[in-house]
């Protein structure tokens, strides 16, 4: 794994879990010395920085059958490349970059080496990943059926034709972050509300944990469930007259589009897009 920041972070970690049947130790970079500083000692783990070894990225892939490049999206060309020649004739390469088209990472890799595209989230740190994938004019079925084996491993999997995958990153792939923001604005109503922070958290937090509790085990989809709150003429559907007047749909289509669209900025893969002062 090239690059273990928030997401490959949270798909190593999943992958750590002992019950994760694959072969270790597993190889990991990273850009700092400090960030590889924290696998020291594992037994599972190999890491080795950049900053320490310039050759890092490429004596990780050797002999490597499945390869996770998981920098940002502005630097995985350039890791591809960086690697290309190391790399095992069969190896597969997974990229899990935002608006990094697979022509773009095929464009710099030998022929033979298949890339196929995943649009992991952060859950898969629990195990509990909701992982998009796609695979490029270079994977055949054995290739994306090894990467769909391997995000299964850290939660569920949608293969998906290349077209959608920015459409999976704008649901479920960037997902977690709206239901946290969610969250906050919840608490935040609740303080103003009277409540304490530490009451308005409580409150908040374990009403999502046990709603979302309920989503995955009830068996009964979430607008059944939203109704079996929702008395008529009660107190609940006061709040979702208001919500629903505020145009939740709509902004939920103006987000998704929103988030889209910058995936289709990163395709460009415009120096622009790189944020000030990252390497
Ligand atoms: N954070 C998320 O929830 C999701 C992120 N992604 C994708 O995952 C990729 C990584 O995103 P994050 O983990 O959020 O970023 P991050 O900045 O947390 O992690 C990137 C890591 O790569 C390391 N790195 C940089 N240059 C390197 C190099 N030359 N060699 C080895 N390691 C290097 C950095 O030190 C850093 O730890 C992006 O391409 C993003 O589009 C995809 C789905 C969800
Ligand atoms: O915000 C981002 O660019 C990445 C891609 C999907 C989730 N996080």
């Amino acid at each position: 794994m090239i690059g273990v920041g928030s997401m490959g972070g949270a798909i190593l970690a999943g992958l750590r879990d002992p019950g994760v049947a694959i072969a270790r130790p597993i190889a990991v970079t990273t850009h700092s010395a400090a960030s590889a500083a924290q696998f020291a000692g594992a037994a599972d783990v190999t890491a080795v920085a950049v900053a320490d070894d310039a050759e890092a990225n490429r004596r990780a892939v050797a002999g490597a059958g499945l390869v996770i490049l998981a920098v940002k999206p502005w630097l995985v060309v350039d890791a591809a490349r960086e690697i290309a020649e190391a790399l095992d004739p069969g190896a597969v390469v997974v990229s899990v970059a935002a608006g990094v088209p697979s022509a773009a990472i095929e464009a710099v890799l030998p022929g033979g080496i298949a890339v196929v595209r995943a649009m992991p989230n952060t859950p898969a740190h629990l195990g509990r990943g909701m992982t998009g994938i796609a695979g490029g004019a270079s994977a055949d079925a054995a290739a994306l059926a090894l990467v769909q084996r391997l995000f299964e491993t850290v939660g569920q999997v949608l293969v998906v034709p290349e077209s959608q995958i920015n459409d999976v990153a704008a649901v479920s792939g960037s997902g977690p972050a709206y239901l946290f923001y969610y969250v906050e604005e919840m608490i935040g109503a609740a303080e103003r509300r009277g409540f304490t922070p530490e009451a308005a958290r409580q409150l908040v937090q374990q009403t999502v944990l046990g709603a979302a509790e309920l989503l995955d085990t009830s068996g009964e989809d979430a607008a059944q469930l939203r109704r079996n709150v929702t008395s008529p003429k009660g107190t609940t559907e006061q709040a979702i007259f208001v919500l629903q007047d505020a145009g939740w749909g709509e902004l939920f289509d103006r987000a998704l589009a929103a988030n889209v669209r910058r995936s289709e900025e990163l395709e460009g893969n415009s120096p622009a897009c790189r944020p000030a002062g990252s390497p």
